[in-house]
């Protein structure tokens, strides 16, 4: 654990965060903060092996680790309905994957259980899966009849569609199985630093939901900040930000123990968590 008094934060370089991510830079809400930044099954790593403080992590993450983490209030990504980044790409239609080889991005860990629920329960399939590290489409689908991708590897297979490939968005599976919106990802703490650093906790807290309120009210400049740097135009960015939301309400909270349960019931979580929340100070007390 962290012993000094800065906390290490992680940050998922995935576009879904460019409202933060901008936030953190143009916003000066990252200053002097010690940010590592990868995809979200890198700052899973991390976060377990206790090698950064707080962190976006793979909803399923905090599930599966329960004990160590506290979640950060207020704070998701979410989508209800289809959000672009969560992609299956299948060479047959999906009701005629029974058995057959799905290729799962590694950089995932949220949407590996959340398309073994959809397959299971709306398709009632149960297909052969394996961890791939392939980025695209063509890459990926060398030997498998099917293939996940999550993030800005997702959204390019979504511009650059073909016509031979049949594509399916699990945000809008699970909301037609569910009705529901999904969490993909949480911020968590550990519970050992919340304790040790809880001025650290609600500092950084404050960085976060600040530095997207400020990201948020700024997507125009922060799409442009990284234009000509990813390979989607300013338009498809901010259609793509507008599905997504950030929040952790109520709502928010139902739909991720819906997931959970769901989860749990096909065995790959031992039990649905409680969802325990960080103290955090300011504004909220
Ligand atoms: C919406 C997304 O949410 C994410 C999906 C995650 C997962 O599947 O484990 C983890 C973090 C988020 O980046 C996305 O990556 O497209």
């Amino acid at each position: 654990m962290n012993t000094g008094n800065q906390a290490r934060l992680g940050h998922i370089d995935f576009i879904n965060c460019l409202p933060l991510a901008h936030g953190l830079k143009a916003g000066g809400f990252g200053q002097d903060l010690d940010i590592v930044a990868g995809a979200p099954s890198w700052l899973n790593r991390l976060a377990i092996d206790g090698k950064v403080d707080i962190t976006p992590v793979s909803s399923i993450i905090y599930a599966i680790n329960k004990n160590r983490f506290l979640i950060l209030p207020d704070v998701s990504i979410s989508a209800k309905g289809i959000l672009q980044s969560i992609i299956l790409v299948a060479k047959r239609p999906i009701y005629e994957l029974e058995g057959a080889k799905v290729a799962l991005t590694y950089k995932s860990a949220t949407s590996h259980i959340l398309l073994k629920i959809i397959m299971n329960k709306a398709y009632n399939l149960t297909p052969d899966y394996f961890i791939s590290q392939a980025a695209g489409v063509d890459e990926a689908l060398q030997d498998a009849d099917a293939a996940l991708f999550i993030g800005d590897d997702a959204l390019y297979a979504y511009h650059r569609k073909r016509r031979s490939y049949y594509y399916y968005d699990l945000g809008g599976e699970w909301k037609k199985l569910t009705g529901q919106a999904m969490v993909y990802a949480l911020w968590v703490v550990d519970r050992r630093f919340a304790g040790s650093f809880p001025e650290l906790v609600t500092m950084i807290h404050r960085r976060v939901t600040q530095g997207f309120s400020y990201g948020l009210s700024h997507l125009p400049e922060a799409a442009a900040a990284i234009n000509g740097k990813v390979p989607f135009t300013a338009e498809q960015i901010l259609h793509y930000l507008d599905l997504l939301n950030y929040g952790l309400s109520s709502e928010h909270q139902t739909a991720l123990l819906t997931y959970y349960s769901m989860a749990q019931e096909l065995g790959y979580i031992a039990d649905v968590p409680a969802l325990r929340f960080a103290r955090v100070g300011g504004e909220r007390e």
